[in-house]
């Protein structure tokens, strides 16, 4: 599996104004889906295109479309609905499905609570997003679900990952070269209660308010 620590000023600037307790949910909500647009370049590195010849005002060339299947991006609820607009504004032919799923604080085990994705993901490039990689309980589940279910290739986009989460991450994806991460910075570690130290607190309450 490849990992991608996307290492931009820009991506930093944001990040930092992001994680500081004093930022609004309206500047927070902004921020993240600037930086997913920001991520989003150097997710789509692997998407799949095929030849599309057309006509320029001087003469005929062959270019590139995206090729079909269409991606799928997929937002892990509730935090991950926050990425989906930055991701689909640059893929805006990518169909999108969706995965509710929640952390239980006390066995920090990811319970499916909704499930909306097409029948059959064969050949499918998934796009899943979500802004927390802690322990990677959550992001495990949804890879093997996308992959039991036919996907092709599953690009994982973050904002901020545990060292943790990601060797559990590495370790239940193996030696996959159709598997990816990318995330905007890997911090120091998990605390008592499995948040990202320093990260950004809870990214859904932080997004939608105290649930
Ligand atoms: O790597 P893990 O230890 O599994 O934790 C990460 C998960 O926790 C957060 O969601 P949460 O369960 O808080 O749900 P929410 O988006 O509804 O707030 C986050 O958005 C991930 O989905
Ligand atoms: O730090 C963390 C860990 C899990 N979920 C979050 O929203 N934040
Ligand atoms: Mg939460």
């Amino acid at each position: 599996m490849r990992v991608h620590v996307v290492d931009h000023p820009l991506v930093a600037h944001k990040l930092t104004v992001l994680r500081d307790r004093r930022t609004p949910s309206p500047t927070f909500r902004l921020l993240v889906d600037e930086l997913v647009t920001l991520l989003a370049y150097e997710a789509t590195r692997d998407v799949r295109t095929e030849p599309r010849a057309i006509e320029t005002p001087v003469a005929p060339t062959v270019g590139v479309r995206i090729a079909e299947p269409r991606p799928l991006v997929v937002p892990i609820l509730r935090a991950g609905l926050g990425m989906l607009d930055g991701l689909t504004r640059l893929l805006p032919t990518a169909e999108v499905g969706f995965l509710g799923m929640q952390r239980d604080e006390e066995t920090l085990e990811a319970v499916t609570y909704a499930n909306r994705l097409p029948d059959d993901l064969t050949g499918r490039h998934v796009f899943l997003v979500d802004p927390m990689l802690a322990t990677g309980g959550t992001l495990v589940a949804a890879i093997e679900y996308l992959f039991e279910r036919g996907a092709r290739h599953v690009t994982a986009v973050c904002l901020l990952a545990a060292p943790e989460g990601v060797e559990v991450l590495r370790a239940a994806v193996g030696e996959r070269v159709d598997c990816e991460l990318v995330v905007a910075a890997i911090d120091e570690r998990l605390d008592e209660n499995a948040y990202i130290v320093p990260g950004l607190g809870d990214a859904g309450d932080r997004l939608y308010g105290i649930v």
